[in-house]
């Protein structure tokens, strides 16, 4: 919702535009109920509410006289209203007050780009401001006393409370520039809307109290695919068709006259049918969800080449155990492991061949490491080890079994036996828990070191600066 005149700054510009606002849909609001005799719609509460929620400073007492006076003027010089104009309409202004006071306490609710977060708290604001609103009403009617007092009520409650519920999620969630062409791009976006106008259709010829319900598969349809405030706007829509509708009679929900044979029964069990079928398509997209962000997650953290930890999913792996407590004083050591001459297999074998040759170092690394690290993919034909609690010489047993298990047997490619070597680079210390990746940074780097001394050195072996350069090493086979 576009409001950009108000302005935090300028009181009385904004009293001046919230009265001619108020007094303008006032306006229109009584004349609304001439013809039907009865309020179908008295969309300024809802549309005041959504205001003071979306601008939030406008939460004060001289904001909501300002309102108060533009609705008991157009009463007293438009509708020729004495005391009931300033009577009736405090039940108004009573229901803006409670919807603005319970939906504002939220500020999480409403964020900048105007999405609501959770429509379900609109329920309750409106349930209960209509409520109040409807007490208020009934008793300025002066039926407090009266056989009539309920029926007044629920008058009262029922319009205020079905006008908020459908307006307050759209103008809520309304964008600054809303665009339904980009949403309605392709002839099948346009499916949910059919299927709603089919389902009201369907409604209107089948009739009966059951036939209310029949848009909302439809309508959940639609909030699958549309964003939130398309979707709001489409119910806001649905729900004014059916009350006008009904209201005229097209839509049967009592009577006999229906065009096809059917019965209440019938009816009703058509109704609680699709009622039923909504929450399950909801379940079931919500369950696609948490499947995609299960595959996407997975994917984000795994290397879907070699099956082992990609290096953001290294990172999401130290920042769990770093969470759960689980890296405090703990020595960790490093082990950067680099396939020598890799670029030749690719260039001598094909691409497929180095690939091939990726998944099964991995494999053997992985068959190495067993249990006692995380074997991680650290980028092209790097990994990385990680390993806890071990001592230097413990280390460097690891880092020799791997590059032992790596080169012992011979990998085939387009049938020839291939040697496939790693070079590898060591180093040890404590992740600092204050700046685990900082800290865990710093021994890679130290392993890079390492490592680049083993390649230096001729490649196929172990460099570890815990025990002095070229500590291990070890002829080609
Ligand atoms: N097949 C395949 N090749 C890759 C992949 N990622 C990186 N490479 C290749 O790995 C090669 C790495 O080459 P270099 O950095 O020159 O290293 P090298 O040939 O192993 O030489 P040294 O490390 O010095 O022993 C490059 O040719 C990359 O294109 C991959 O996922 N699959």
């Amino acid at each position: 919702m576009r409001f950009t005149f108000l302005n935090k700054d300028k009181p009385l510009k904004n009293a001046l535009i919230l009265f001619i606002f108020t007094l303008f849909f006032c306006f229109i609001g009584s004349h609304l109920r001439q013809p039907a005799e009865l309020s179908l719609f008295w969309p300024i509460n809802a549309l005041l509410t959504a205001i003071f929620v979306r601008f939030s400073w406008l939460h004060r007492l001289r904001y909501y006289l300002v309102c108060y006076g533009a609705m008991v003027f157009n009463d007293t010089l438009f509708s020729g209203w004495a005391l009931p104009a300033f009577t009736l309409n405090g039940a108004n202004i009573l229901f803006i007050l409670v919807a603005v006071s319970m939906l504002i306490q939220r500020p999480g609710l409403i964020n900048a780009s105007g999405r609501v977060k959770s429509a379900l708290s609109i329920f309750p604001a409106c349930l209960l401001a209509s409520a109040v609103c409807a007490s208020w009403g009934a008793v300025a009617q002066g039926l407090l006393i009266s056989e009539r007092f309920l029926q007044a009520w629920s008058d009262w409650l029922s319009e205020q409370f079905s006008t908020g519920v459908l307006l307050l999620p759209f103008l809520l969630t309304l964008p600054r520039r809303p665009s339904l062409l980009s949403t309605l791009r392709r002839w099948q976006q346009c499916l949910p809307i059919v299927a709603l106008m089919l389902s009201l259709g369907a409604a209107v010829v089948i009739g009966g109290g059951g036939s209310l319900s029949f848009p909302v598969p439809a309508l959940i349809w639609c909030a699958i695919g549309y964003p939130l405030w398309l979707t709001s706007g489409l119910t806001l829509l649905t729900g004014i068709s059916e009350i006008i509708l009904v209201v005229h009679g097209v839509m049967d929900i009592q009577g006999d006259d229906r065009l096809l044979p059917l019965g209440d029964l019938a009816s009703a069990r058509l109704g609680v049918a699709t009622i039923a079928i909504s929450p399950l398509i909801v379940a079931v997209s919500m369950d696609a969800i948490r499947q995609l962000n299960h595959q996407l997650a997975l994917r984000a953290n795994h290397d879907f080449l070699t099956r082992q930890l990609s290096r953001s999913g290294l990172y999401e792996r130290l920042h769990q155990l770093e969470k759960n407590g689980e890296l405090r004083a703990r020595l960790t050591g490093v082990l950067l492991i680099d396939i020598d001459y890799f670029k030749a297999i690719n260039d001598n074998y094909g691409h497929d061949a180095g690939d091939a040759v990726l998944f099964e170092v991995a494999q053997r690394m992985q068959q190495a490491v067993g249990q006692a690290g995380l074997v991680c993919r650290f980028g092209g034909e790097e990994f990385l080890v990680l390993l806890f609690d071990l001592d230097d010489g413990q280390l460097l047993e690891h880092a020799e079994t791997i590059r032992q298990r790596v080169m012992q047997q011979k990998i085939v490619l387009r049938g020839s036996a291939v040697t496939v070597t790693v070079s590898i680079g060591v180093a040890s210390g404590n992740l600092e828990t204050d700046s685990v990746s900082e800290s865990f940074n710093q021994l890679v780097s130290a392993a890079d070191k390492q490592l680049f001394i083993s390649k230096r050195n001729g490649r196929n072996q172990t460099t570890s600066s815990l025990v002095g350069e070229s500590a291990v090493t070890d002829a080609l086979a």
